[in-house]
Parts: structure tokens; sequence; C-alpha cells
């Protein structure tokens, strides 16, 4: 029979060891651990999903074989294949570093050689309520959000993680709750919920929780978690209601409404001020306004994510991804409408669902944005001014300014000016 196995993950503090050390005590199974102390692996898995997404057939495993994902994959199945030989255990728990994705971990265990002697339960995210609650659920304290140094790889902001790690799980650990208030911690419950509406929230303090409330969570589904989180959903109910004249945006004040998901959780309540969006537009955003518009944003903006038409990168298919009070931009893929005639038909076959316009192909702007207290009328109708007038559409954008990557998984980080 399989082992079953719980990928524990969280940023650097939030108390996994604690609520780990907790779990060995209480749990009357023998729980084996491993601790995956790879800081440097990182790797988003959504930036590979968007790129199948754009860029069909042989592409596609050119990336995924070319992607650290597996050769973390190599040492961390062996790891667990020998302590699965060598030892005798009920329950595997692997501790994720604090500055890697869970999901390329998680990943091994449904695709990999690991598979075979372990099954998958559950993705448990720790998160850290105070910091949590400070940076992103914070929207009405008037304070600037903590500004977030870039991650070991000098690539990407430490806030992105968090939230991605928020974004692949089954499980959210709303670990310090004796550091916030009551409301405190309703709010961070409400903002999590809408970033990841699928994870059941618990919260706690010093990671105190009945083991089989962790152990005993049976629930991960690959496909189910990775379509999951709170943006995907946004960007994808707008996908499927394309129907909405040229320019206009998705109105999906949360996406809940959305009866194709499972869904376990009611609304965010509106009284928390949470809201949803998404904003599609297919015109070009002028290099140098989004620049200064990512330099710019409000407060109370908890996530954005989605892709974006940038002029002047006439190829790049550009996803930004803004948390904490940075924005990355990284080239995931190629826009179909650069490739010449005859492969652009061989792509287009292969996605007979992707939305295309006449003029501009698949080129466009579809960013989910998730706020609290924020209005996102306002923040769209900014967007709305970045995106170049008639009269710029006829000027030569390599002309512009910009500092937007160029190349393939190369990445630009604007952080909000003080
Ligand atoms: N006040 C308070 N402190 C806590 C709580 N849980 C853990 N801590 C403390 O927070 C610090 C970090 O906890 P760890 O369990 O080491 O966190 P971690 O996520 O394993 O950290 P890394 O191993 O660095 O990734 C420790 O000093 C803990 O004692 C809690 O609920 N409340």
């Amino acid at each position: 029979m399989s082992v079953p196995v719980t990928v524990l993950s969280g940023e650097l503090g939030a108390g996994k060891t604690t609520l780990l050390s907790g779990l060995l005590e209480s749990a009357d199974c023998d729980v084996a651990v491993l601790v995956n102390d790879v800081g440097a692996v990182n790797v988003d898995a959504d930036l590979v999903e968007v790129r199948t997404d754009l860029a069909t057939g042989e592409e596609v495993v050119a990336l995924e074989n070319g992607c650290i994902c597996c050769s973390l994959g190599g040492e961390l199945s062996r790891a667990v294949i020998q302590l699965w030989k060598e030892h005798e255990f009920d329950h595997l728990v692997v501790e994720a570093s604090g500055v890697g994705e869970p999901e390329p971990i998680a990943r091994q265990f449904v695709r990999g050689p690991a598979g075979g002697p372990y099954d998958l339960s559950a993705v448990v995210t720790v998160v850290d309520a105070r910091r949590f609650h400070d940076r992103f659920a914070d929207a009405d304290s008037g304070d600037a959000p903590a500004v977030q140094g870039p991650d070991d790889s000098g690539t990407r902001p430490l806030a992105d993680l968090v939230l991605a790690q928020v974004e692949f799980c089954d499980l959210l650990v709303v670990n310090k709750c004796d550091l916030v208030s009551d409301a405190e911690r309703d709010r961070v419950a409400a903002v999590l919920e809408t970033l990841q509406p699928r994870a059941e929230v618990v919260t706690t303090e010093h990671g105190v929780v009945d083991p089989a409330e962790i152990l005993g969570v049976e629930r991960f589904d690959l496909e189910a978690v990775t379509d999951a989180a709170g943006w995907k959903r946004a960007i994808e109910t707008d996908e499927r209601g394309d129907d909405h004249a040229h320019g206009e945006a998705g109105h999906d004040h949360c996406a809940d409404d959305n009866e194709d998901h499972e869904h376990d959780h009611a609304h965010p309540p509106e009284r928390y001020g949470i809201a949803v969006d998404t904003y599609h537009r297919r015109r070009p955003l002028h290099p140098e306004r989004f620049a200064a518009f990512l330099a710019d944003l409000p407060d109370g903006l908890v996530r954005a994510k989605g892709l974006c038409w940038i002029a002047g990168r006439d190829k790049q298919a550009i996803t930004m991804s803004y948390a904490g009070s940075e924005t990355t931009l990284e080239v995931t893929g190629r826009w179909i409408a650069s490739f010449p005639a005859d492969r652009q038909e061989t792509y287009r076959r292969g996605q007979p669902d992707l939305p295309w316009d006449e003029e501009w192909g698949d080129r466009e702007t579809r960013l989910a944005l998730i706020g609290r207290n924020v209005d996102l009328d306002a923040l769209e109708a900014r967007l709305d001014e970045c995106l170049l007038t008639d009269a710029e559409l006829d000027d030569d954008w390599l002309e512009y300014e910009n500092v937007a990557p160029t190349g393939m998984g190369e990445t630009t980080v604007i952080s909000i000016e003080p």
C-alpha cells in the first residue's frame, strides 16, 4: 500500500517546524519527515502552464524538460524512495524550504517515480497571521506595505512566493493568531479564501492543531489545485464569458458565482471589502506609462496576475505578477500571432478555443485583480490610460523606453515608489 504524504509549505518563520514538532509529539502513527532545503529552487509552475497555453506542440516538452523542478525532482525522489526502502512508517511529511514553492515538490509525488511508493494526500501551507495581515490584509491602516526584498535567486519578490504558496495548497494553517486581534484574524482568513477559494482554513497559535486535521486531509488533486488560485479562476471565468464587447472588462466580483468549480466556502464576506475583477483589453500597453502605473499601485491591491501585451514587445507574452509591493514582469511565452501564418495555423488548430482577434490575434492583456478596500474600477480606468491612444498606434513602438524583459524567462521587477 502506498504511504500517504503531506507537503508542508510556508514562508520562513511562519511556524512550519513548530507545527511539525507538535504533530510528531501527538500523532498516533509513525511519521517520517524530510526537510527540503533546496533554497535556490524557484520555479513558477503557473508560468510553465502559461507557456503551455501559448506554445503548443514540441515547445512544451522542451520547456518542461528544461525546467528546474525536474532537477529538484531527481534528488527529492531519490531521497524519499531511499527513505521508504530503509524505514517503516505510516506517513511522510515533506517540509518545503521557505523560499521554494510547493508545486514542484507535489508534482514529484504525482508524476515522478516517488508516485509509486507514495500517495500525496495534501499540500498544507502555514501562514504567519501577523505578517500576512500587515502585508496583504491591512488596506485601511493607510500604512505603506512593507517593502519586500528579492528572494535568494535575486529575481523574484518574496511576497510573490508567499502568495504562490497560498495559491497552491489544500489546507491553510493560519498560525501566530496570538499576535493578531480577532478582527484581524478574520480579515486574514477572508483574504486567504479569496486568494485560494478551494483550501480549508484552520487558525492556530503555536502550531497547535489536531494531527488528524493535518495528516487526515486527503484532498490533493493536481488539476483542481492548479486551477484553484483566485486570480486564475477570475481569468478563466472571464475567458468563458468572452463575448464582451471589444475592450470591455469582465466584472466577476469574486468568481464565486462560477458554479463549474468545486467551491467549499462562503463568499468572502462583503464586509471585508474584498473584490476580484478581471481586466481584459486587446490594445497594447504603453511601456512607459505602464511602468509608472506599476510603481504607483494602491495599498489595497492584494494580488494582480495575468498576461500583458506591452507595445514594443511584439513577440513576447509577458506575465505580470504583483504581490506585496513589487511586480515581476516575465516573458513566459510567445504570441502565436507573431509566428508565420502556417505555424499560426498549426498552433491554433491545437487550441481551438483560443480567443482570436482579427487584427491582433492572441495578443491581449488579461489580468486578475484582487483587492481589499480598493476601487478596482478606478484602477482599471488608470490601466486604460496606459493603453496606446489611437494616435500612438501609428508610432514606432520600438522607440519607447521599455524596461520589459525580452528573452524567454527573463524578468524585470518594478517596486512601488514610496
Ligand atoms: N508568537 C508566536 N510565535 C510563534 C508561533 N508559532 C511559532 N512561533 C515562533 O516563530 C518562530 C519561527 O517558527 P518556526 O516553526 O521555526 O518557523 P518555520 O516556518 O519552521 O521557519 P523556517 O524553518 O525558518 O522556514 C519561532 O521562534 C517560533 O517559536 C505562534 O503561534 N505565535
